[in-house]
């Protein structure tokens, strides 16, 4: 990596990234389409979008897992060339490892580093502590619900402590009432570590929830469309006024609100 001017406020600056994928038939796919982002230090970014518009290949590009067809990306003001794992941790939906306790899952990411064993087991009893898991530590992951063992790996994810968290769709698969509980965590986790988060997903109002900016995206080719700051302090309530209308702004943005032509008698 080489350092390189950048604006001052720009923690992660994409500039005029394009990712073309080659097709069999010899064809190109334009997966992103010249795409400038500017992504401050601690900032939670949701990419917002409908399938294939390039999400998860720009969330693969910032990790330097595959290269720009042109364009380039910094981090720091250093170029993104290779995997910057030093720095960035890949959010792991089902990583966890079922042979492992609960504790070791965490310790995990802490291998690599050149950590002692009694370090490795305080950081990961530190983060156990922070998703509320410490009385299940010695536990396996099956002997947990889903949305605990998701909350084990967002704390094997922080226990690296990454200056950067990607997160592609995390949760996903998680019914509503768990995905919002796991929600409310992340934020305050977020707001208590103020590590930079991008984070993908298809869910407005999951994005209205957590997002300092939502970076709006169309597909074919995929291109930012817009982006829309969420200027409403934390915890956010999901029913409040400021709530809705910022959530009927971005359904506006897809153009998924119905003309307002409804007549009110109360
Ligand atoms: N390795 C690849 N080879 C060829 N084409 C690819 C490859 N990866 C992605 N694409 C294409 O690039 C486009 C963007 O894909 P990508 O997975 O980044 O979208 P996405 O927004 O994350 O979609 P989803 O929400 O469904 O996960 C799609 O048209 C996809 O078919």
């Amino acid at each position: 990596m080489f350092k390189m001017d950048q604006n001052n406020e720009s923690f992660i600056t994409i500039e005029g990234v394009t990712k073309n994928y080659p097709r069999n038939d010899k064809t190109q796919s334009l997966a992103l389409d010249k795409v400038d982002l500017s992504i401050k230090k601690g900032e939670f970014i949701c990419l917002l979008g409908p399938s294939g518009c390039g999400k998860t290949t720009l969330l693969n590009l910032i990790g330097g897992f595959s290269k720009p067809t042109t364009g380039k990306i910094l981090i720091d003001g250093e170029l993104v060339d290779k995997p910057s794992v030093d720095r960035i941790t890949i959010f792991q939906n089902y990583g966890l490892l079922p042979w492992r306790s609960v504790i070791k899952n965490v310790e995990l990411g802490l291998e690599a580093k050149k950590i002692s064993k009694e370090e490795r087991k305080t950081i990961a009893e530190e983060y156990l502590s922070l998703v509320g898991l410490t009385d299940f530590s010695k536990h396996h992951p099956s002997e947990l619900s889903g949305g605990m063992q998701q909350r084990v790996a967002i704390a094997r994810a922080l226990a690296a402590d990454p200056d950067i968290l990607l997160m592609d769709e995390p949760f996903g698969a998680l019914d509503a009432m768990t995905r919002m509980g796991i929600q409310d965590e992340i934020q305050r986790i977020w707001s208590e570590k103020k590590k930079t988060i991008i984070f993908v997903t298809h869910d407005i109002e999951e994005a209205v929830f957590l997002a300092d900016r939502i970076v709006i995206m169309t597909p074919y080719p995929g291109k930012v469309k817009s982006i829309l700051k969420v200027p409403l302090a934390r915890k956010r309530d999901r029913t409040s006024i400021d709530f809705l209308k910022i959530r009927d702004k971005v359904f506006s943005e897809f153009e998924l609100k119905a003309p307002d032509c409804t007549e009110y008698y109360l």
